[in-house]
């Protein structure tokens, strides 16, 4: 335990010292300063005492240079004081990008589905924000602990058993960081509900989500819930706050004691004529001057402790998104076109925490240049094969290999620049027209010709020109700019997922859901054009998951995914000679359309 906080503390320090070298050595000569001009104050006060009791001119004018020493230094400290804040928002803004950079660093999504995740990056989140005040905080810590040694050797020059105050300090100290910590555990314990109170806040507030929230009448209640979960957290933080605050009060009585035992024994020294009274103003001064130096360190130590946790979970953070970052060591680059096609080999995965395979046993063989559109019931697996492929997740059992190599040996991120797509849960990015599209390929996006291309592809070309601005138009009620139909949001994240030139793979996973079945139909074949574009230049795949029979039956190849597994593959004629799913299905929805 105390070599974690050890640790922590000194990777605070590094972190600190990193983001802002010269302003923590200006603090240091500060601290420093402010550290000793109380002191110095202090034998002042005692010099000047001693020279007007005992007549002796040159002790008193000497205290009072001393006087003016004291005044000139903390001059100084009010001077440079403003440091320690630059210091602090250094930290934080450094901190803050390393803190981006690790979470987007993984390759996969497990993480970003792990709860605990979340409730470290709520932490981190809060932390972060008490960042200057731990910086602030391990400036007091350092100018009040020299202050103390200072009051400490003062006080032995008075009598050696004074020098047990700075002891008791320290007990006063382990109280408080005992309290601290059990306040910092209770304020941990509540992240999980805290983040709960916050979706359910955010959907009450958010446009989206309100339509539903207003025909079912359930804004009360769920406000209701968030307020529970508030309340209830806010009592659990208070009562460990109060617990905390107890064990801090025990040691505040220790010191105390400790104190008032100092002045009464520097009373009885000078009565019995074995210290001076200028003996007497020292322990007056310095004792009761370190009951504030000591609470001061109290207090900052909780800030510091606040800041060695954040570097807790930081190092927690880093771990495992070095772990999912998923570099294999001999990295082989995609190909620039492919020959061969992705296999599939005896492919299973289970979702972590899951208790049954989402897919197992998935064999397929998806040949260079095909279009497939994979059908199958409602959590039957398309989705999770769709994510295996575009190496969002790892298999659990078998392999992918495209044109021969595998998945895992390539760089993920260079794998997914190779990647097109559009998701049934797509992003409305509330961008200008070109940034929501340009999020499809960055490089592209100052190329407006690629853009209205793309546009022209999504069938959007129309809903862009009547915009103000067309691709320059702002999107979003909320930020002054046009608000868009379910449909019309969906053709943007169709032309974003048309945008990169030559994909080796080309995902489209029920993105037209928002479409009407001609529409989708038109789009599908705009599609094909593009894909065999795609296909004579990279042998692209195209990958479609739909419901609609009218538009999977255009695609070469249909796998049909049922309960995890391939049921069917192969291309609409072969499947409707024989009597299989796929025909069954296929006949059920045309009849559908004509009842
Ligand atoms: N992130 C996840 N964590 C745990 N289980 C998941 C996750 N995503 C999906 N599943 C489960 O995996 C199974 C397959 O889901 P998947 O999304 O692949 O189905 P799908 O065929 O795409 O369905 P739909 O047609 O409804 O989109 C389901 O039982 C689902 O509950």
């Amino acid at each position: 335990m105390m070599s974690d906080a050890l640790h922590g503390l000194r990777r605070l320090f590094a972190i600190v010292f990193t983001a802002d070298r010269r302003g923590v050595l200006t603090l240091v000569f500060v601290k420093i300063t402010e550290a000793t001009s109380l002191p110095v104050q202090a034998v002042a006060l005692k010099l000047i005492t001693d020279g007007v009791v005992e007549h002796r001119r040159a002790l008193a004018f000497g205290g009072l240079a001393a006087l003016a020493l004291s005044i000139v230094m903390r001059g100084v400290c009010a001077a440079g004081s403003h440091v320690q804040y630059s210091v602090g928002d250094r930290t934080m803004i450094a901190l803050s990008s390393h803190l981006g950079r690790a979470v987007n660093r993984p390759a996969g999504l497990e993480l970003s589905e792990n709860p605990e995740f979340h409730d470290r990056i709520v932490m981190l989140r809060d932390g972060i924000r008490m960042l200057p005040g731990a910086v602030i905080g391990i400036g007091q810590i350092v100018m009040l602990g020299i202050q103390l040694i200072i009051t400490a050797v003062l006080l032995a020059g008075v009598h050696p058993a004074m020098v047990a105050l700075p002891v008791l300090a320290v007990i006063w100290v382990w109280f408080a960081g005992r309290g601290n910590r059990i306040a910092f555990q209770a304020r941990e314990a509540t992240a999980e509900a805290m983040r709960l109170d916050e979706h359910l806040t955010d959907l009450v507030l958010s446009p989206g989500p309100a339509k539903e929230l207003r025909i079912f009448g359930i804004e009360g209640e769920i406000l209701r819930r968030a307020q529970e979960l508030w309340t209830g957290s806010t009592r659990a933080i208070l009562r460990g706050e109060w617990r905390g605050a107890a064990l801090g009060l025990v040691g505040l009585t220790v010191f105390t004691f400790g104190v008032a035992g100092c002045v009464l024994g520097a009373v009885l020294l000078a009565r019995y004529g074995r210290a001076t009274v200028g003996d007497v103003v020292l322990v007056l001064n310095t004792a009761l001057l370190a009951l504030g130096q000591v609470a001061g360190i109290v207090w900052a130590f909780r800030d510091v402790a606040g800041g060695m946790r954040l570097v807790v979970h930081m190092q927690w953070l880093d771990g495992v998104a070095a772990t999912a970052e998923r570099i294999p060591p001999d990295v082989v680059r995609p190909p620039d076109r492919l020959r061969s096609g992705i296999d599939l080999r005896d492919v299973g995965f289970c979702y972590p925490g899951a208790d049954r395979p989402a897919l197992a046993g998935v064999n397929l063989a998806i040949p260079a240049g095909s279009t497939v559109a994979v059908v199958g019931d409602n959590g039957a697996g398309k989705t999770t094969l769709i994510k295996l492929l575009c190496g969002l997740y790892v298999p659990s059992s078998g392999s992918i290999t495209v044109d021969g190599v595998d998945l895992t040996d390539m760089h993920p991120a260079q794998w997914r620049a190779r990647i097109a797509g559009t998701f049934q849960d797509y992003v409305n990015y509330e961008l200008l027209v070109r940034e929501n599209i340009g999020q499809g390929d960055l490089r592209r996006l100052p190329d407006s010709s690629a853009l209205t291309e793309a546009v022209q592809r999504a069938g959007a070309a129309d809903q862009v020109r009547a915009l103000p601005a067309g691709l320059d138009s702002q999107l979003g009620r909320r930020f002054g700019g046009a608000e868009l139909s379910g449909g019309q949001w969906q053709r943007l994240a169709l032309a974003r997922g048309l945008l990169r030139d030559a994909p080796l793979l080309q995902v489209l996973d029920e993105p037209t859901a928002a479409l009407d079945p001609a529409a989708e139909r038109a789009l599908f074949e705009r599609y094909a054009a593009g894909a065999r574009h795609a296909r004579e230049q990279a042998g692209s795949v195209t990958l479609l998951v739909s419901h609609r029979f009218s538009t999977v039956r255009l695609a070469d190849l249909i796998v049909v995914v049922s309960a995890g597994t391939v049921a069917e593959f192969g291309s609409h004629a072969d499947l409707m000679r024989s009597e299989s799913i796929y025909a069954e299905l296929y006949r059920l929805s045309t009849r559908s359309y004509r009842d």
